[in-house]
């Protein structure tokens, strides 16, 4: 099994940052955390990175291509389009060469805890409309990653109750598109001024009514639309469809926490304690043959 964190948020929400702060925290802790770049546009990360899509290809390709033409958005769509199409390359780097995981039955090559951040472009309609998110998290599912989609709402944009709404649904349609386990972080929490961070708790756990009737004050649309705001204020708490985790990076307990958080959504690290906790053995005189009682592995 190996496990993933796919990273996504609009521009500048600090995916980058967030993989970095990660590898660290990991490097402290003697815990590998690879990081794979997938942003083809990428030109400074502060990681290693174990992987990076520009050796496939660069937007450059894509937008001076004499047929393509592309513009540096659709340029970029294309570029993680030839990268699921060639997923025999990500393959390859990922589960080593000529690797056919739908054979793998030996489990002999790979790391119990191949743990793989990738870090995403920040074109948002990749994961919230797009197939090309949604492809590459089935295309890794059916390499043997569990993964989770971490989502990266810059904190700034969240402290008033009409950007609490865009950034809830963009979470949304984010979590909807990709199918998958999903974390909201609320990233940059150590550039929030301390009244604008005592704000923020009432966005922590929402109360969609208080927020909501904030919007519908705050602007001509907002009081138009009061009650489609209050109704799906109300789907969101009722079903507690959307949360958001607090990331200051320069908090090692905060950056611990989540990280925590995630791998128990991943269950990683919980396979050998399943195990014990799922074996139940028989009285020795119940059975003849206790070895159906035993994991194959
Ligand atoms: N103070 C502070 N700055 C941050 C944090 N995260 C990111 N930044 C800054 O915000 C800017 C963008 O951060 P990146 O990590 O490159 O963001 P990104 O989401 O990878 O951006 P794109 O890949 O361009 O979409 C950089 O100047 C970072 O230094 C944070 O937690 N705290
Ligand atoms: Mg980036």
């Amino acid at each position: 099994m190996r496990y993933g964190q796919l990273v996504m948020g609009p521009a500048g929400s600090g995916k980058s940052t967030y993989c970095a702060t990660m590898q660290r925290h990991g490097f402290d802790d003697k815990r590998m955390i690879k990081v794979v770049n997938l942003d083809p546009a990428a030109e400074h990360f502060d990681y290693q990175p174990y992987l990076d899509i520009r050796d496939l290809i660069q937007l450059d390709d894509a937008m001076e291509d004499e047929e393509l033409r592309y513009g540096p958005n659709g340029g970029l769509i294309f570029c993680i389009e030839y990268l699921i199409e060639h997923s025999d390359w990500l393959r390859d780097q990922l589960c080593g060469v000529g690797s056919d995981d739908e054979d793998d039955t030996t489990g002999n090559e790979e790391p119990d805890d191949d743990y793989v951040l990738f870090d995403m472009p920040g074109q948002i309609e990749l994961y919230t409309h797009l197939k090309a998110g949604n492809s590459l998290a089935r295309l890794l599912e059916s390499w043997n990653f569990r993964l989770c989609s971490v989502f990266l709402v810059d904190s700034q944009f969240m402290i008033d109750g009409a950007k609490f709404l865009s950034g809830t649904m963009a979470a949304l349609s984010v979590m909807a598109n990709m199918e998958l386990p999903h974390v909201n972080v609320l990233s940059k929490m150590d550039l929030l001024s301390k009244g604008h961070r005592g704000q923020m708790d009432k966005y922590l756990d929402p109360d969609a009514h208080a927020l909501l009737g904030e919007v519908t004050n705050e602007s001509a649309w907002g009081r138009k639309y009061r009650k489609l705001s209050e109704t799906i204020g109300m789907l969101i708490e009722d079903f507690s469809l959307v949360r958001f985790t607090p990331l200051n990076i320069n908090d090692e307990e905060n950056v611990a926490d989540l990280l925590l958080m995630i791998d128990n959504v991943i269950q990683y690290g919980e396979d050998a304690d399943v195990k014990v906790r799922d074996f139940d053995p028989p009285e020795p005189d119940e059975v003849e043959d206790d070895s159906r009682y035993y994991q194959d592995d």
